[in-house]
């Protein structure tokens, strides 16, 4: 009879390893010895000791020959928020994620860590050290992020410590560092374009930004605890800088570190977010004759004047995390990875 050879407990799979996070992650997991097999619908880059596999999660066919021999399993894979394709979101982060537990339990991956976000718990309005415990939104923010809840409903429930098929979801905020394609992307954009001049609301509304080599270590760090007897097993963890800052001042920061000017006028929150309100419904019923798509949406406004910031207790407490890289240098090493981005480059 043909035994099944254990899969090394060194050998794993990046479910959107050629997207910004999961690069970095994968550069860190060969780092620290792993073999890394990658699959994404995109090959961006090529390492040693990184196996691509190009194709759809939502195709099982696609996905399983990347989880041969693989033990855990990362999945950070999911279409970009500013897409407005509801349709593509249901599809990859809902029902790709059911294919890609299902795949996991037919190839006998012991261990599926998923990066969800910190914004499951946030409806537009202040959040104080949110913690874990806060119910999930039951009116989120866009359509990215309720598919966002779904997929870590689903690959919480997964978790079956008899069967030995372990899960663990990491929530990370904001984001941020070298090859990021979005926030400082669509920050120097704006700025280029002369509407980064203002401040939405009073300016002390605080944030979490969180540099992208800390939320690596927390995906690493909960992989390497999930173990059948670990009260990790099911349960989502918030990764932030452990630093909340005012949104703006991260904002000016990055800015002024390019060599463009920190926004300075006040503008009333509730007069910028009813405008944004406006320019959406405009958007949506002109939609047939003419697009376009508005700087100032309600999710972005929302995002730029409330407070939202997490406490990473539990998993400080349960992980042992502690974020590696201070905001402060950070933002230093962000601003220095974009050179072409900076004023009249
Ligand atoms: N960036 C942030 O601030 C935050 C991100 N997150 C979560 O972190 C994860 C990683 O985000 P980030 O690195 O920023 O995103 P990226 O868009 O950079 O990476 C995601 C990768 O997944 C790929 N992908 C999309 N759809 C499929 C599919 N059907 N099959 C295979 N691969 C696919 C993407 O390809 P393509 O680019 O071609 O679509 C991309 O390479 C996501 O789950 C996101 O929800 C959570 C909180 C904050
Ligand atoms: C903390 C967090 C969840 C960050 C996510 C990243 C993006 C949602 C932000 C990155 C750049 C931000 C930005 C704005 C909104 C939120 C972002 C897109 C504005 C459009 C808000 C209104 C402005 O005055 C301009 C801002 C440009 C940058």
């Amino acid at each position: 009879m043909a035994t099944r050879v254990r899969p090394s407990s060194k050998r794993c799979a990046v479910i959107g390893g050629s997207g910004f996070l999961g690069r970095h992650l994968v550069e860190k997991l060969l780092e620290r010895g792993y073999s890394v097999s990658v699959f994404d619908i995109r090959q961006s880059y090529e390492l040693p000791g990184v196996t691509f596999h190009q194709g759809d999660l939502c195709d099982e066919q696609d996905l399983l020959p990347a989880l041969k021999d693989v033990s855990l399993v990362f999945h950070c894979a999911s279409p970009a928020p500013a897409s407005d394709d509801r349709g593509l979101f249901e599809r990859v982060n809902i029902q790709g994620t059911r294919i890609v537990i299902q795949s996991c339990l037919k190839a006998g991956v012991q261990k599926l860590v998923l990066t969800s976000s910190a914004s499951v718990v946030f409806e537009g309005t202040d959040i104080k050290n949110g913690r874990e415990d806060l119910p999930y939104a039951r009116k989120p923010i866009d359509y990215y992020t309720e598919t966002k809840i779904q997929q870590e409903k689903l690959v919480l429930e997964a978790c079956d410590q008899e069967k030995g098929f372990l899960t663990v979801a990491i929530r990370p905020h904001g984001i941020f560092g070298p090859r990021d394609p979005q926030l400082v992307p669509i920050l120097v954009d704006t700025a280029r374009r002369g509407k980064m001049k203002f401040i939405i609301g009073d300016g002390t509304n605080l944030v979490d930004f969180t540099f992208v080599e800390n939320v690596v270590h927390g995906h690493i760090l909960a992989a390497e605890r999930l173990r059948s007897d670990s009260p990790i097993c099911g349960k989502p963890y918030h990764i932030t800088n452990d630093e909340p800052i005012k949104f703006w001042d991260f904002m000016s920061e990055v800015l002024v570190g390019l060599g463009y000017a920190a926004p300075r006028y006040h503008l009333p929150y509730s007069l910028v977010y009813g405008l944004a309100l406006l320019l959406w419904l405009l958007a949506l019923i002109l939609r047939p004759l003419v697009s376009f798509k508005p700087t100032f949406t309600p999710m972005r406004v929302a995002l730029a004047g409330t407070h939202h910031y997490y406490s990473c207790d539990r998993a400080k407490q349960e992980l042992g995390y502690k974020p590696l890289v201070s905001l402060k240098e950070g933002i230093a090493r962000t601003v220095e990875s974009y050179p072409h981005l900076r004023q009249g480059a």
